[in-house]
């Protein structure tokens, strides 16, 4: 087992109060797994992909445990996670690619960010890192803005993983691209795991027919939990959460790009997760809500590797 995620409780401190923005989440990631997390914007995605390397200022780890490698990882002690962080455990960020350093040129960046890391660059790596994600090897000797989109998205996917981590997230890496783009850089991602250049990984994306590209398995979240987790073949042919299928129903068209794309079909938005509802947290948006929803539903494995949390599934 890659990664091991138990009970995990991260919120975030706020002057009305804490945001239970992952509140008792549970999941595994094995070896050479690719999982893709999905979910409306605001259900814990980016929660989850941060509190696995760097807090924020306001976040807090309230509970659970993270274990990689067999080892557990101290996400509550950012000076211990130094450890982790690009050793063991990568992000590439949201919007990553548009804050590369527009005053130095790719190399020199390279080269700083390895120093910072007490490490010496190793040309042959960087060399063949570049011809892993189709970059020439001359863009070392460009500045960002002489780059396209989906070059500088590779370029910051050279930069995460030349330390060689086991488990590499990447957070909405493909949003800004076109289409075309999109599907060249997850591929190059997925081909990072098929090289053996990363163990395992957590695909985060709204785009459920991305991430079904690429991920081995796909968890959806809904307001801090987890809602279903299956194969990703079964959960886009034969979702059992409610949310899950309404999801799957509003997938965007092909050929829409992201800016231009409504969740459309599900009625309703998403709870305040400062003061959560009691009960199933997506009942008042649900056709088969009953009484029981306001008990909690339990994440239950409804066939081998197929887990939901729905008293209906
Ligand atoms: N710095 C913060 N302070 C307070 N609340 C926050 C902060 N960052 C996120 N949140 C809240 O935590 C919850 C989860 O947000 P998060 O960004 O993890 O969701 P997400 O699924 O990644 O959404 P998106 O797809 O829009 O990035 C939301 O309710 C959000 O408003």
């Amino acid at each position: 087992m890659s990664l091991r995620v138990s009970d995990l409780k991260v919120y975030y401190k706020t002057l009305k109060g804490q945001v239970k923005a992952l509140d008792g989440v549970s999941f595994e990631v094995g070896d050479r797994e690719i999982l893709g997390l999905a979910g409306e914007s605001g259900c814990g995605k980016t929660t989850l992909g941060k509190s696995l390397i760097r807090m924020d200022g306001r976040m807090r780890h309230i509970g659970g445990t993270v274990e990689l490698d067999g080892e557990e990882m101290p996400i509550g002690d950012d000076r211990r996670m130094n450890a982790f962080r690009f050793h063991e455990v990568s992000l590439i960020p949201q919007y990553s690619m548009s804050a590369l350093n527009p005053t130095r040129k790719i190399g020199k960046m390279v080269a700083e960010l390895l120093h910072s890391r007490g490490v010496a660059l190793d040309a042959g790596k960087l060399r063949g890192r570049l011809d892993a994600v189709g970059l020439p090897h001359e863009v070392l000797d460009r500045y960002p803005i002489e780059l396209s989109g989906g070059m500088k998205q590779r370029v910051v996917m050279v930069v995460s993983t030349l330390l060689d981590p086991s488990l590499l997230i990447a957070d909405e890496i493909t949003s800004a691209l076109d289409v075309s783009t999109q599907k060249a850089v997850a591929g190059a991602l997925a081909a990072f795991r098929d090289d053996g250049l990363v163990k395992s990984m957590i695909f985060v994306t709204h785009d459920l027919s991305l991430t079904y590209q690429i991920a081995d398995t796909i968890m959806v979240m809904y307001a801090g939990k987890l809602a279903e987790k299956a194969p990703a073949k079964e959960i886009v042919e034969a979702p059992r959460h409610p949310y899950t299928r309404l999801l799957i129903n509003s997938l965007p068209e092909v050929g829409v790009r992201y800016a231009d794309r409504k969740l459309t079909g599900i009625a309703g938005s998403p709870p305040s997760l400062l003061n959560p509802p009691k009960g199933c947290r997506f009942r008042d948006r649900c056709p088969l809500a009953f009484a029981q929803c306001e008990q909690e539903p339990p994440v239950v494995e409804v066939a081998p590797n197929h887990s939901v949390a729905c008293w209906k599934a």
